[in-house]
């Protein structure tokens, strides 16, 4: 890595004020001063209160050659405003005194690039577990894409929700860990959505749970666990990538790293996690990513250093990183679902028929293993047979065991693979009647359509689910327009035919489709 001097850097978005120095590839200071709530969870205001006292404490604890540094670095965001902004204060007047650089620095980003530091992994995909975020985060063209994340609150934050409601002390994470190694896990509300997670229900379940306090942590943990690896998995699946890196305070705990590890042997991926005080908040990891910054002339003037609480990880365009050589590829790939073994199946021939089988999963307990498994391919059968009501073709239905669903072998060619217009018109038609009957695919990638005989049927029904909200719905038609976009120059025709037979086959499609345009520039799934 190029020679950048002393980088300082300051954390301070919520619980930890911390301070370090990086240089020549070396952290050379960090020094920290947690804010511990004396009752209750984290007060934005008496935290920024608590780092305003520590400021030249922490600093000049770090600071010992004032001269040397090259740049400052900070916590920019997303965070508690109150704290992001006493310290971006501190960091403003330290830049400008020393008469170097700013640079802003995006917290979630920098747990991703501490954790790569110090693992040496290159390309992982991430599971990002903390107290405000849940996040499964990988690299493409030149973001981190977020594959999947909550859909309400932080995996960190609902477990010390939880503990609070049963009495413990902030933070809760670590005692709920150490109660429920002595517990047997219940069974708890399982959330996936297609990548995403949902935390709330399943808190909520654990709190009014009658059952002793070990069993209601070890089943919290091992329900809310289990649902971050599933989604790990599936992206480790459709990227193609062979490292999973954890990061975020939730890493530290033992039984989430032992199953992210189990599920990484299971696929032949190597699985990485930083040592302890890189895990959690800290300043090293803000001047280790402001040292990446600096070599990429990614600094800021003061003038645009205002805070951003809701800076998301997918907004920073990561100038340190090779853009790969083929983003358009590589971008394929991540949408097309493929992957020599899927995630949750495996699919063989037998004579005119094939058989999908889900795997177990060796991080989950047996039992509840067993009941996904059982749930999702009972859910898989009926849904496919849904579909054909609605006047979708799927593929017929034999036979539905425990894990395994027989079902008609259909010949063709991938949609992929036949991208014309009219085509894509006929299946704007049928993706129009799934979403009028309340279905919604929940993985609509041109690999998941056969065009048979000119007509398309539609499978892979393992992530659908039911909802008549028009935000699932553009979800749905977004991920297809992305694998369009990626493998056709001819995009935005093929869109335009989708859209043509998606609004003659669906009342509601209007509205969907403007969905659409708002979910791209949100950018919140590229
Ligand atoms: C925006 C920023 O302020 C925020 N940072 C943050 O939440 O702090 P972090 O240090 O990454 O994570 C703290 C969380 O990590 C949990 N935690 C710590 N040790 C744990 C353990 N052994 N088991 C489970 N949770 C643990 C705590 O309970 C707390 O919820 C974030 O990254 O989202
Ligand atoms: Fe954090």
């Amino acid at each position: 890595m190029p020679e950048t001097g002393h980088i300082l850097g300051i954390e301070g978005t919520a619980w930890n004020l911390s301070a370090a120095v990086f240089s020549d590839d070396r952290i050379i200071a960090l020094h920290s001063s947690p804010y511990r709530p004396p009752s209750g969870g984290i007060h934005p205001r008496e935290a920024a209160q608590h780092h305003a006292g520590e400021m030249k404490a922490v600093i000049s604890e770090v600071l010992t050659n004032p001269s040397a540094i090259k740049a400052v670095a900070f916590s920019q965001g997303p965070g508690l405003g109150p704290c992001l902004r006493t310290v971006a204060t501190a960091a403003r007047a330290i830049a400008v005194s020393l008469g170097v650089p700013l640079i802003g620095v995006n917290h979630c980003v920098a747990h991703v690039e501490i954790g790569r530091w110090a693992c040496g992994c290159d390309d992982p995909i991430v599971l990002y577990a903390s107290g405000a975020n849940t996040q499964v985060l990988g690299y493409l063209g030149t973001r981190y894409r977020i594959f999947g994340e909550t859909l309400d609150i932080g995996l960190g934050n609902g477990l010390d929700k939880f503990a609070r409601a049963k009495g413990m002390t902030h933070p809760g994470g670590p005692q709920i860990e150490a109660l429920a190694r002595e517990g047997d896990p219940i069974h708890l509300p399982y959330t996936v959505k297609g990548m995403d997670l949902a935390f709330s229900g399943i808190v909520s379940a654990a709190q009014d749970a009658q059952a002793p306090l070990e069993d209601v942590c070890a089943g919290l943990q091992e329900t809310a666990f289990s649902m971050c690896v599933e989604v790990t998995e599936r992206a480790l699946a459709h990227s193609g990538k062979d490292e999973v890196l954890l990061v975020g305070g939730v890493g530290a705990n033992g039984r989430l790293q032992e199953m992210l590890r189990t599920m990484c042997e299971e696929r032949g991926a190597t699985f990485h996690v930083p040592e302890r005080r890189f895990i959690g908040d800290n300043g090293a990891m803000i001047a280790y990513t402001g040292s990446l910054m600096l070599a990429a002339g990614q600094t800021l003037p003061v003038a645009e250093s205002a805070v951003n609480p809701g800076y998301r990880s997918d907004e920073v365009v990561v100038g340190w990183r090779d853009a790969g050589a083929d983003t358009a590829y590589a971008l394929a790939d991540v949408m097309g679902g493929g992957g020599a073994r899927g995630a949750e199946a495996v699919v063989t021939p037998v004579g005119d028929d094939v058989l999908k089988r889900r795997l177990p999963k060796g991080y989950r307990t047996p039992s509840l293993d067993h009941r996904l498994i059982s749930e999702r391919t009972r859910a898989e059968a009926r849904m496919i047979s849904t579909a054909r009501a609605a006047g979708v073709r799927t593929p017929m239905i034999r036979d539905v065991t425990a894990d395994t669903i027989r079902m008609e072998r259909i010949e063709g060619a991938l949609l992929k693979h036949v991208l014309t217009p009219e085509h894509l018109y006929d299946a704007g038609m049928c993706v129009g009647r799934l979403h009028g009957a309340g279905i919604i695919h929940g993985d609509l990638t041109t690999s998941n359509v056969i065009i048979s005989d000119g007509v398309p049927v539609f499978i892979d029904f393992g992530l659908s689910y039911r909802s008549d909200e028009t935000e699932s719905k553009g979800v749905d038609i977004h991920v297809l327009f992305q694998t369009l976009e990626s493998t056709s120059c001819n995009a935005e025709y093929l869109k335009e035919e989708f859209v043509h037979g998606y609004c003659l086959a669906f009342s509601g499609a209007t509205d969907v489709i403007e969905r659409v345009d708002e979910i791209r520039q949100r950018g919140r799934y590229l």
